[in-house]
């Protein structure tokens, strides 16, 4: 592990009865980078991002956070360490506003019991929070709308700020732009740019430019394993990788 790395990975590698989806990687996350996991269809981000996420347990290797070694750890334990995927445990509740949503994000973070029927005057204990998280994805003027009215690339913000509420400090997404417009994508760009000044990101993403103009830092995976590694311009003039994007119908 690097000294500036807050997530590492080590010879990580996944097999799905005898067939290795990921082999192998080796990864380490920069403190306070956006950092992009790429590559063509069947290259094993998923897989990669279900083990650091530890979704899935690998077949071997070893995942560090903040120097500690957490391979055996589940979701939830590293949730609490401060390591949180967007969407785990933050599904939006379409019959709640937005207000309501963030604020049962509040209330989990805190260990409160699900009981969101209780006294009004402890619930709104927890506005002032959710509104400042709110405000940080941009939703201030649909506080009080049903989450399930809101736009797609809404509700994905929406979906950012109950994660937010969960304090993380480094935040892991499964591509954020999916399904989205052009407009919805320049609005969760500089979402995610805005809530990156003081927290680690990790992202698979599938759109390139998106990648390009987020990322500090991409790791291109082929066939389960890291073909290359760098900033944008390094990796897209990489022979191998074009290769790669070609190969696998991208070009
Ligand atoms: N549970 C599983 N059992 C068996 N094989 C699997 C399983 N999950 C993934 N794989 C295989 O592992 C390989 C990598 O899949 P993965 O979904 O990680 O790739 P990906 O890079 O995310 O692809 P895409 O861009 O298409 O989502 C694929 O060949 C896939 O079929």
């Amino acid at each position: 592990m690097t000294e500036a790395a807050i997530l590492s990975a080590r010879g990580l590698t996944k097999e799905f009865k005898g067939f290795v989806a990921v082999n192998n990687v080796d990864l380490d996350v920069r403190r306070g980078s956006i950092h992009a996991l790429i590559g063509p269809n069947g290259a094993g981000k998923t897989t990669c991002f279900n083990l650091l996420t530890k979704f899935l347990q690998p077949t071997s290797g070893a995942i560090t956070y903040n120097g500690r070694d957490i391979t055996g750890l589940s979701s939830a334990d590293i949730a609490r360490l401060g390591l949180v995927r967007s969407f785990q445990i933050s599904a939006v509740f379409p019959n709640l506003t937005v207000l309501e949503n963030v604020r049962i994000a509040l209330q989990r973070r805190r260990g409160d019991s699900y009981d969101f029927w209780r006294s009004e005057t402890v619930l709104r204990e927890y506005d002032d929070e959710a509104r400042s998280h709110i405000a940080d994805v941009g939703l201030t003027a649909f506080t009080d709308e049903r989450a399930g009215e809101l736009s797609y690339g809404r509700k994905r913000a929406l979906e950012i700020a109950t994660t937010l509420a969960l304090n993380p400090e480094m935040l892991l997404l499964d591509e954020p732009m999916a399904g989205m417009t052009q407009e919805d994508v320049e609005r969760i760009s500089a979402l995610i740019r805005r809530i990156a000044t003081n927290r680690t990101i990790l992202m698979v993403e599938h759109n390139l430019s998106v990648v390009a103009n987020l990322s500090d830092h991409i790791t291109v995976l082929a066939r389960g394993e890291v073909l290359a590694q760098g900033d944008y311009a390094t990796v897209s003039k990489d022979p191998k990788v074009i290769d790669a994007y070609i190969g696998a119908g991208h070009g």
